[in-house]
């Protein structure tokens, strides 16, 4: 049996987490780079919680500047096995209007200028992205929700661009005209690598605007986002919160394997292996690369 570690990831409006108890500060050593800031490592009703700021304090990381990379490692050697991703977004559904929680189950990834794999030349894997978010994780996500009143859709698809410029209304238009649910701009490569890294990843996505394709809200701008921010910092502190009370204090083992990714995924043969790159694979892929035999 693993103990369950909750990691949180706090995105724009959510640099620390009201509510952590017994809270210390641990700056990892990784060998993928500098993550976005200090682990602040406590607990909620004694779950162990480890909470990380993706743009840090004062907002001072764009998305394509965060080492996504350096983030995963370090939760993970934190023993993070559950990661919840806390991200505002903007809507592309007049049903989504701000203030709403969206539990997505599907991420597109229009990403082009961040490292988006811990793999490569000298290792190389492919894990299975089908089902990108932990269902368990969703579950619950949406009792914690309920619990607390806080209104949530339990599905939904999040696009990622690059940015950091928001979408010309053209591209609005065409997300909106593919279904997608809602857009932000660092979901991914983040969901790949805690794909990769082996833990179960589920995101809540915070409306704060209608994007530009809404005929009441021409453009977005960061002024109108920030009033919405708060309010929503406010229901997400209470709903993690009610998820750390409720949840489980053992690992549950993910319906769809994510947790055990990489069992199938690398296809280098052993004698073909970068060791140099091995070593940096020591916590995301230590479960099976020190597996003898
Ligand atoms: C300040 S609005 C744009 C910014 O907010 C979202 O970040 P996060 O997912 O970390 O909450 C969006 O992806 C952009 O980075
Ligand atoms: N409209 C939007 N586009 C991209 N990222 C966002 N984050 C919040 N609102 C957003």
């Amino acid at each position: 049996m693993t103990k369950a570690v909750l990691g949180i990831i706090g995105g724009s409006g959510i640099y620390d987490l009201p509510g952590l108890e017994n809270v210390r500060e641990e700056r990892i050593e990784s060998p993928w780079g500098e993550p976005s800031a200090a682990l602040r490592i406590g607990d909620i009703a004694g779950l162990p919680i480890v909470f990380l700021s993706r743009h840090d304090k004062g907002h001072r990381l764009s998305p394509s500047d965060i080492n996504y990379r350096a983030n995963i490692d370090c939760l993970k050697r934190a023993g993070v096995t559950d990661l919840i991703s806390l991200s505002a977004c903007g809507s592309y559904k007049e049903e989504l209007p701000p203030g709403t929680f969206v539990l997505v189950d599907q991420f597109v990834d229009r990403t082009y200028n961040r490292p988006s794999s811990f793999f490569g030349k000298g290792c190389v894997a492919h894990v299975s992205m089908a089902h990108p978010v932990s269902p368990r994780l969703r579950i619950h996500l949406a009792e914690a929700a309920r619990a607390e009143d806080i209104e949530v859709v339990r599905d939904g698809t999040y696009v990622c661009m690059e940015g950091p410029q928001f979408s010309t209304l053209a591209e609005s238009l065409t997300y909106k005209e593919l279904g997608y649910s809602v857009i932000g701009m660092t979901n991914m490569p983040e969901a790949k690598l805690a794909r990769e890294a082996e833990i179960c990843y589920a995101t809540v996505a915070m409306v704060t605007d209608f994007d530009c394709w809404h005929p009441d809200h021409d453009a977005v701008t960061v002024q109108d986002i920030i009033k919405v921010l708060t309010e929503n910092a406010e229901n997400a502190a209470r709903l993690v919160s009610r998820l750390a009370k409720d949840f489980p204090r053992e690992h549950e083992e993910c319906p769809i394997g994510s947790d055990r990714a990489l069992d199938t995924a690398i296809i280098t043969a052993p004698e073909a292996r970068d060791p140099e790159l091995l070593k940096k694979l020591d916590a995301v892929a230590g479960r099976v690369l020190n597996q003898t035999g």
